[in-house]
């Protein structure tokens, strides 16, 4: 990590009109950290990264690129470089032109920038499809067209947005390694804004919750995992219960939940399996509580649980909806949730 290059936002926030995007955002992103925005839509992921690119001016607070304050200069000036969902690419420009358009821009010479331009087709290894029009050119390879037109302004920090949502699925897990790659190889920093938890926890270093325009939570993957800081959080992020208890809400990943046979067995939460989904190496046990309906059960979500099981346990004694069971967790398992 390179300390010199940390991105920091300070009290950032924006408004669109009555419209509140960005409510207050202080975050420190370590030169070289791969950080993750993630959270639903409409939560404020994208005004986050369109300030830090300068493509929009904050209401309030600051972005600072390695101790400068950048929150005003232009996007070619500031040290970043947006990767786009869509990519943009000029349809009607080769590969190499798209590449070394920027340059061309700045008034670079002709053999100057197509060199440099050459070199970074290789690093995202396009260079057989050079002389290709975009349209010629799928969607992964039109990804590595679009970062490697981005790193033509030798950017400090690659901000992406979305860059892996119009990949079909099989595509998106290939491109998210090749995400990691580049990061390693290029050694910048990569922010990187997503409404997947899995995208999230896969590539990032540092994770960022949002949520209504601020942060939940950040942290590492692992610990935004382990220990979710609000109900929201463990939702969001997924494969855990919240479980309401007199004394707060807890949060307990499912496949720390145990389930025991029957309304006699001692202690646990009483619940009623609502359906079985084989996931191949697991089995998700949906749970509810005794009593609910299914409607009722739509609209409120805390009363309704998972148990997440290896497959060969679930085998030995299946379980089948409209059984009744006692849902158990160790104390060690479960954590308080703020309030
Ligand atoms: N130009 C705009 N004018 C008015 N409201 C806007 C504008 N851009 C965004 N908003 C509003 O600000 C809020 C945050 O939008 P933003 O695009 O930052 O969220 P997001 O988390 O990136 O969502 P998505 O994942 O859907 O892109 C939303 O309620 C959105 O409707």
């Amino acid at each position: 990590m390179n300390a010199r290059t940390d991105l920091e936002l300070v009290g950032l926030v924006k408004h669109y009109g009555d419209a509140v995007a960005v409510a207050g955002i202080d975050l420190k992103i370590a030169g070289g950290a791969y950080c993750c925005l993630l959270g639903p839509s409409g939560c404020g992921k994208t005004s986050t990264l369109r300030m830090i690119a300068g493509h929009e001016l904050p209401t309030e607070g600051s972005v600072l690129l390695a101790g400068r304050e950048i929150t005003e200069l232009s996007p070619a000036e500031r040290g970043t470089a947006m990767m786009f969902q869509s990519y943009a690419l000029f349809p009607h420009l080769t590969v190499l032109q798209n590449v070394a358009f920027s340059a061309q821009m700045k008034g670079v010479a002709k053999a100057e920038r197509e060199a440099k331009a050459g070199q970074l087709l290789e690093l995202v290894a396009m260079t057989p499809y050079a002389q290709r029009l975009p349209a010629a050119l799928s969607g992964g390879q039109q990804q590595r067209v679009a970062l490697a037109r981005a790193l033509m302004t030798q950017p400090r920090v690659l901000l992406l947005d979305e860059p892996l949502s119009a990949l079909d699925p099989f595509l998106r897990i290939k491109m998210r390694a090749e995400l990691q790659r580049w990061h390693r190889e290029l050694g910048m920093t990569f922010v990187h804004v997503t409404h997947s938890q899995e995208e999230a926890m896969a590539l990032a270093d540092l994770v960022v919750v949002m949520n209504h325009g601020r942060i939940e939570q950040a942290g590492p993957a692992r610990e935004v995992f382990e220990r979710p800081r609000t109900e929201f959080v463990a939702r969001f992020i997924g494969a855990h219960n919240v479980i309401t208890t007199p004394g707060g809400k807890l949060a307990v990943r499912s496949d720390r939940c145990e389930l025991s046979g029957g309304e006699a067995s001692a202690g646990g939460l009483p619940v009623v399996v609502r359906a079985i989904e084989y996931q191949g190496n697991h089995v998700l046990v949906h749970l509810v509580q005794p009593g609910t309906t299914e409607t009722a059960d739509d609209d409120a979500p805390s009363a309704a649980w998972v148990a997440s099981m290896p497959d060969a346990k679930f085998h030995q004694q299946p379980i089948a909806p409209g059984q009744q069971l006692s849902l158990h967790w160790t104390e060690a398992d479960a954590h308080s949730l703020a309030a």
